[in-house]
C-alpha cells in the first residue's frame, strides 16, 4: 500500500486552490445574501445548474481512475470494470428504491449526504490543515456529525420552507402527495429539536478539538471552518447555499485531493503551475460527467412525472447525484481506507 504524503508546498498550494476559494465563496454568498434579502428564486439555483459541468459532477467523475492511481496503476481493464460494477449494482438498487419508496430514498439521501459531506472534510483537514488531533476516532465521529450537518441540518432550522419545497419536488417526481408524509419534521419541535443538538455538537467539537490539539493554528482553521459553515448556513437560502457548498467546498476540496494521485499534476502543484492540473483533471472528468449527464436524459424519460420547470429540472439532477453518490461513496471510502484517513 502507497501512502503518498503530499510536500508541504504542495501542501501550501493545495490550500491556496482548494480551501481559500471555498472560505471566500461562502463568505460572499453570505454577505450577499445578508444585504440583498430577498434572492429570486432562478438565481438561487444557478450554482446548483453550474454544477452539472462545473466542479460538482466532475469531482466525482474520476472515481473509475483514484484507486488505480492510489495504487500507483494506470487505468487498466479490471480497475474500469471494477469500478463500473460498483456504480451499476448500488446505483441500480438505488434508483429502484427512489422509483417503489421515494419518501425513504429521500431521507436516505439527506442521511448519505450528511456522512459523505462530513467524510469529505478529513482528508483535507487532516492533510492540508494539518489537523493531525483528528487522528482521534472519537473527534472524526464528531467532526464528520458536525461538518455533515452543516448542509443537511442547519437549513431545517432555518429554512423548513424551503427545504420542505426540495423534499417535496424531489419525491413528487415519482410520487406526487406522498412528499406529506414528512410534513411533522417541519414543524418547530423536530426543528428545535435538530437545533438544539447541532448546536451542542458544534460546541462540543471546538471544544474537545482544543483540549486535544498540539498546534493552535490547525485548531483556529478548524473551528473558525465550523462556525463559518453554521453561520453560512444559517442565513443563505438552502438552494443558493448547497449549490455554492457543493462546487466550492466539497467538490473542490475533493478535485485537489485526486489531483495528487497524478504525479505529473503533482509536480506541477508543486511549482504553483495550476493550468496543466487543471487541464489534465478537465480531460480525466470529461468522458464520465458526460456519460452521467446521458444519464441524466435517461431519467428524465424513466421518472412517472415529468418535470415541467427548473425546480422539477434541477429535482431530476438532484435524484440523479443521489444515485451516482451512493456508489461515489464507496469509492471515498476506499479511498480513505487506502490513505489512513481512517
Ligand atoms: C438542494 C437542497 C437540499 C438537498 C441537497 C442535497 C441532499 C444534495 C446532495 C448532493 C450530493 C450528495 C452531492 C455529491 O457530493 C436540502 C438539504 C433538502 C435543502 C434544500 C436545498
Ligand atoms: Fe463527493
Amino acid at each position: 500500500m502507497t501512502t503518498r504524503v503530499p510536500s508541504v508546498r504542495a501542501r501550501r498550494v493545495a490550500a491556496a486552490y482548494s480551501i481559500r476559494p471555498g472560505w471566500l465563496a461562502l463568505v460572499a454568498a453570505a454577505v450577499v445574501a445578508v444585504a440583498v434579502g430577498e434572492i429570486p428564486l432562478s438565481y438561487q439555483y444557478a450554482p446548483l445548474v453550474v454544477s452539472a459541468v462545473l466542479l460538482g459532477l466532475p469531482h466525482g467523475a474520476v472515481d473509475h481512475l483514484v484507486i488505480a492511481r492510489q495504487r500507483g496503476e494506470g487505468l487498466t481493464v479490471r480497475w474500469l470494470a471494477l469500478v463500473a460494477g460498483i456504480y451499476a449494482v448500488f446505483g441500480v438498487a438505488y434508483g429502484l428504491v427512489w422509483f417503489r419508496w421515494p419518501v425513504a430514498a429521500f431521507v436516505f439521501f439527506i442521511l448519505m449526504t450528511w456522512f459523505h459531506w462530513g467524510q469529505g472534510e478529513l482528508y483535507p483537514l487532516l492533510n492540508i490543515v494539518g489537523a493531525t488531533y483528528l487522528r482521534a476516532p472519537s473527534q472524526q465521529a464528531l467532526t464528520v456529525l458536525v461538518r455533515g450537518g452543516a448542509p443537511m441540518a442547519v437549513p431545517l432550522v432555518a429554512f423548513p420552507d424551503q427545504y420542505e419545497f426540495v423534499a417535496t419536488s424531489l419525491i413528487g417526481l415519482f410520487d406526487p402527495g406522498a412528499a406529506a408524509a414528512l410534513a411533522p419534521l417541519f414543524e418547530p419541535g423536530p426543528r428545535t429539536a435538530v437545533g438544539v443538538v447541532y448546536g451542542t455538537a458544534v460546541v462540543v467539537t471546538i471544544l474537545l478539538g482544543y483540549v486535544r490539539a498540539g498546534q493552535r493554528q490547525p485548531w483556529l482553521v478548524d473551528a473558525g471552518e465550523m462556525v463559518l459553515l453554521s453561520v453560512f448556513f444559517l442565513v443563505v437560502p438552502p438552494i443558493l447555499a448547497v449549490g455554492v457548498y457543493f462546487c466550492f467546498w466539497h467538490s473542490l476540496r475533493h478535485i485537489i485531493r485526486t489531483v495528487m494521485l497524478h504525479d505529473r499534476s503533482t509536480t506541477a502543484l508543486d511549482r504553483a503551475d495550476i493550468a496543466p492540473v487543471a487541464r489534465q483533471f478537465a480531460r480525466d472528468a470529461a468522458p464520465m460527467t458526460a456519460g452521467a449527464l446521458v444519464f441524466l436524459g435517461l431519467l428524465y424519460l424513466l421518472v412517472p412525472r415529468e418535470p415541467g420547470d427548473l425546480s422539477g429540472l434541477v429535482a431530476l439532477y438532484l435524484v440523479l447525484i443521489a444515485v451516482l453518490t451512493l456508489p461515489h461513496v464507496v469509492i471515498v471510502s476506499w479511498l480513505d481506507r487506502e490513505q489512513s484517513v481512517f
